[in-house]
């Protein structure tokens, strides 16, 4: 996902030049901020439906690359054994973490957790070496997964608990409150540090995705920060990677698989529409299953030769 047409540019630090204005940037996030008040404001399954909407809209598209970058901008006829090799370990990750949902959904969801918010550590502070901005890879790694503890935590037990067992739930739920304040801290350290070497923009992104995670329930202010931030960054990073300027190009490269995930995802949207919607449980860790690849066989691939 991208928030802008026009084409990305690497800045010195290594992160993918934004091609809105930081005014422009802020504009869309308060939008979308605004968009999500209208969505909680709605209620029933309407805060839900904006959540999905985002995270697949805004978020697949960076997911939707990495055979092309597991493949280094080479075709596939160039390489017909990585890309088959690639594929398989992809589909092995996926049934893998199924497997072990089923046999041991807490520690599944655990380790889920703990692989995200390492994800998040590595990539939302692109291309500096990685103990470049620790505190800062600190927060945004764990942002996401504690700080919506600290106002809803009965909310996120009950989704952690759909994800696992309520015993399971209710602990990981805890140890997110737990932690919670130590990662604000973290925050505030990251945004001010960014502040004084007048690096503004990442500032406000860190705090004012810190304030979404806390106001809004999980569900909407995961999506808040994961698709304008973490999406976002990474679909220009790709982007640049593979050598395609402009997102119209890119979502051509992507055409199969963002079809094949439109078919899948426009699918369940009946099922949902027609009241014969499959149990939220095993939707989301189906979803989360789907990201244990790009987390762990994508890296693999894309970074070596
Ligand atoms: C499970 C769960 C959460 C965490 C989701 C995560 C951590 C998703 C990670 C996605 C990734 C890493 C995508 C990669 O592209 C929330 C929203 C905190 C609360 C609701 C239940």
């Amino acid at each position: 996902m991208t928030l802008t047409l026009a084409s990305p540019s690497v800045r010195p630090d290594g992160r993918t030049g934004a091609s809105l204005s930081p005014l422009g940037r802020l504009a869309v996030a308060l939008g979308l901020a605004l968009a999500g008040v209208g969505a909680e404001w709605a209620g029933g399954f309407v805060p839900f439906a904006f959540a999905a909407v985002l995270i697949l809209v805004l978020g697949l598209p960076h997911g939707a690359s990495d055979h092309l970058a597991a493949l280094r901008g080479r075709p596939w006829r160039e390489a017909p054994g990585r890309l088959a090799l690639f594929l398989f370990l992809y589909l092995a990750a996926v049934a893998a973490t199924l497997a072990l949902w089923r046999v041991a959904p807490g520690v599944a969801l655990a380790a889920f957790l703990a692989l995200s918010t390492l994800h998040f550590a590595l990539d939302d502070v692109a291309a500096a070496p990685w103990h470049q901005y620790v505190p800062e890879r600190l927060a945004r790694g764990l942002m996401p997964v504690t700080l919506p503890a600290l106002l809803h935590g009965e909310t996120l037990a009950q989704l952690f608990s759909a994800l696992s067992t309520p015993e399971d739930g209710a602990a990981l739920a805890r140890t997110a409150a737990l932690l919670a304040p130590l990662v604000l801290v973290l925050v505030l350290a990251a945004a001010l540090l960014r502040w004084l070497r007048h690096e503004r923009e990442p500032a406000a992104e860190i705090a004012l995705g810190a304030v979404a995670l806390l106001v809004f329930p999980p569900l909407v202010g995961f999506a808040l920060v994961f698709a304008p931030i973490h999406s976002r960054g990474q679909t220009r990073e790709r982007m640049a990677e593979l050598g395609l300027p402009d997102l119209g190009r890119y979502l051509r490269a992507c055409a199969p698989t963002l079809f094949g995930a439109a078919l899948l995802f426009g699918a369940l949207g009946l099922l949902f529409a027609g009241g014969r919607a499959p149990a939220l449980g095993p939707l989301f860790v189906g979803l989360a299953a789907l990201t244990v690849p790009h987390m762990l066989v994508t890296p693999l691939f894309a970074r070596a030769p």
